[in-house]
């Protein structure tokens, strides 16, 4: 059976301990590989590789940390149709999805990074008759750690490398044990795109024991981390007091505001996927959707039926929207809200069952799931579900759907349907979210700032501010004779 190795010092590796995890094809339920189940002496390898590699990488030229990066993602769209099937295999997404989005967001994160970099500059700042100049140095932070999720397994695994490595850092990283294998293959790729040994590591294992390794190490500086709420949770409070510089990019509850005056087929169609892309396992998806009144019976209806025509189905099959999800516990923990949902008196309106499909028996298939709730504070309308299940509710106010809208603990993402420019301002000032899509879902430009407000997570990503996030600033003031 296939193994996949830890990449430490620019070669793949076995576990000291030589344990071994089982790895899953959501699809069928079968294990169809071994992954490395590392531990702190495979971090502390990692982390001196890592550590020897940082002074030649931090001190080489922009030019050249730029070339090699763009050449990654060069290499990522060559071998688009290999790393899009092993990443539908390993997490259950349609093969469509991981080929016109996983693989070629990857891509993208290196070439803007790539790019970035070469725009990346510091301050400076003349004290005007003080004969003094201040200028400010960004510098690499050295090891950092970067740990990543199974929902968007390459495409996050490398939203954080590519800022890391572009700013001079070297990396440790951690994917998600339930979903190695596109990062596995990435240590090839940098390897052919001559990415120094020790620039890049990539270390296989379990949240408390890898993970766990990479946030206590006390000479790794900084911790960029996507997962759960909890877990983001726990590692604050591990690497606090250690003054580790922290990016946390945690779970949402996003509130799908839609009002009448929106453009209504439009609406209806990014609704769709926003509720249900990647089977709901995106921390932007709209979650919680909440019409106003005049159009809410006509919504209901149109969305139950459109929902019905979503096929659900082998990731491989190029008709397949909603493939599996990621793995027999994830399906029970979703199943367990649609309990929860029906024993609050939400109705369910359509779905809520598990599918057998034909031939994949044994993969964790379930239906989209709308459930009609009529209290904003119910369990499943508080707490992230993470997969195919959406709630609705009508609103009558605008200051009905925003208090609502506010009232969770998550502030990731919100989406607004309206086309009141005025409505659209006063609600993107009051809405507690990090981002705010207006007529659009999941529309990202890379330059933007990601990230959430409240238990959503703390710091942003993207653009310049990734790049500030993995560099030190430090002030240099020269006071001179005039
Ligand atoms: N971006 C997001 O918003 C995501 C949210 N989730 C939410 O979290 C729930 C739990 O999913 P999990 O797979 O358990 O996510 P998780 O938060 O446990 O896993 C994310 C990453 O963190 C690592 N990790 C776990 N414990 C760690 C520790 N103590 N120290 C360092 N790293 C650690 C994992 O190995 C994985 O690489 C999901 O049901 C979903 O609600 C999950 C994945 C992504
Ligand atoms: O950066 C993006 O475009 C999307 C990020 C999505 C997540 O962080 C997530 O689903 O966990």
């Amino acid at each position: 059976m296939q193994k996949i190795l830890n990449y430490i010092n620019g070669e793949y590796v076995e576990p000291i301990s030589k344990k071994w995890l089982d790895n899953y094809n959501p699809s069928n339920g079968e294990v169809y590989s071994q992954i490395a189940n590392s531990n702190a002496e495979d971090i502390e390898n990692a982390y001196q590789a890592a550590k020897v590699a940082f002074p030649k990488w931090s001190n080489t030229t922009i030019d050249e940390r730029s070339r090699i990066l763009l050449k990654i993602a060069d290499l990522i769209d060559e071998k688009l149709v290999e790393l899009a099937e092993a990443e539908a295999k390993d997490n259950g997404k349609p093969l469509s999805l991981a080929l016109a989005v996983d693989i070629p967001r990857a891509s993208a994160n290196f070439r803007f990074f790539g790019n970035a970099i070469t725009q990346f500059s510091s301050e400076a700042h003349e004290s005007v008759g003080l004969n003094t100049m201040n200028f400010t140095l960004r510098q690499p932070l050295g090891v950092v750690g970067c740990i990543s999720p199974w929902n968007l397994p390459l495409y996050l695994f490398t939203w954080k490398i590519a800022p890391a490595i572009a700013a001079g850092n070297t990396v440790v990283a951690k994917p998600s044990e339930v979903t190695p294998m596109t990062a596995f293959l990435l240590g090839e790729i940098c390897s052919e795109a001559g990415l120094p040994k020790g620039v890049l590591n990539i270390v296989h294992g379990t949240g408390p024991s890898a993970g766990q390794a990479i946030v206590e190490h006390k000479n790794i500086k900084a911790i960029s981390f996507t997962g759960g709420t909890k877990t983001g949770e726990h590692i604050a409070r591990t690497a606090a007091p250690m003054f580790k510089k922290l990016s946390l990019e945690l779970g949402g509850k996003n509130p799908n505001l839609i009002f009448a005056d929106c453009n209504y087929e439009k609406m209806l169609e990014v609704t769709v996927r926003s509720s249900f892309a990647n089977q709901g396992q995106i921390c932007l998806c709209g979650s919680r959707i909440f019409v106003e009144k005049p159009i809410y019976k006509k919504f209901k209806k149109d969305f139950v039926e459109k929902v019905k025509q979503l096929k659900i189905g082998n990731p491989f099959d190029a008709e397949t929207n909603i493939g599996a999800l990621v793995s027999k516990s994830h399906l029970e923990k979703v199943e367990s809200y649609i309990k929860i949902a029906e024993k609050e008196g939400g109705k369910i309106l359509f779905g809520g069952n598990r599918v057998t499909v034909k031939d994949f028996e044994n993969g964790y298939y379930l239906e989209p799931t709308i459930i009609e709730v009529s209290d904003d504070q119910c369990r499943v309308n508080q707490e992230e579900i993470f997969g195919p299940v959406v709630t609705i509710m009508p609103f009558e106010t605008e200051e009905e759907a925003l208090q609502m809208a506010n009232s969770v603990k998550y502030g990731l993402s919100s989406t607004l349907w309206t086309s009141d420019l005025n409505r659209t301002m006063r609600i993107s000032k009051k809405i507690e979210a990090g981002i705010v899509w207006v007529n659009t879902w999941l529309n990202r430009d890379l330059r933007t700032p990601f990230g959430g407000m409240k238990d959503s997570g703390v710091g942003r990503e993207g653009g310049f501010e990734a790049l500030r996030f993995f560099t030190e600033a430090k002030n240099v003031c020269i006071r001179y004779e005039g």
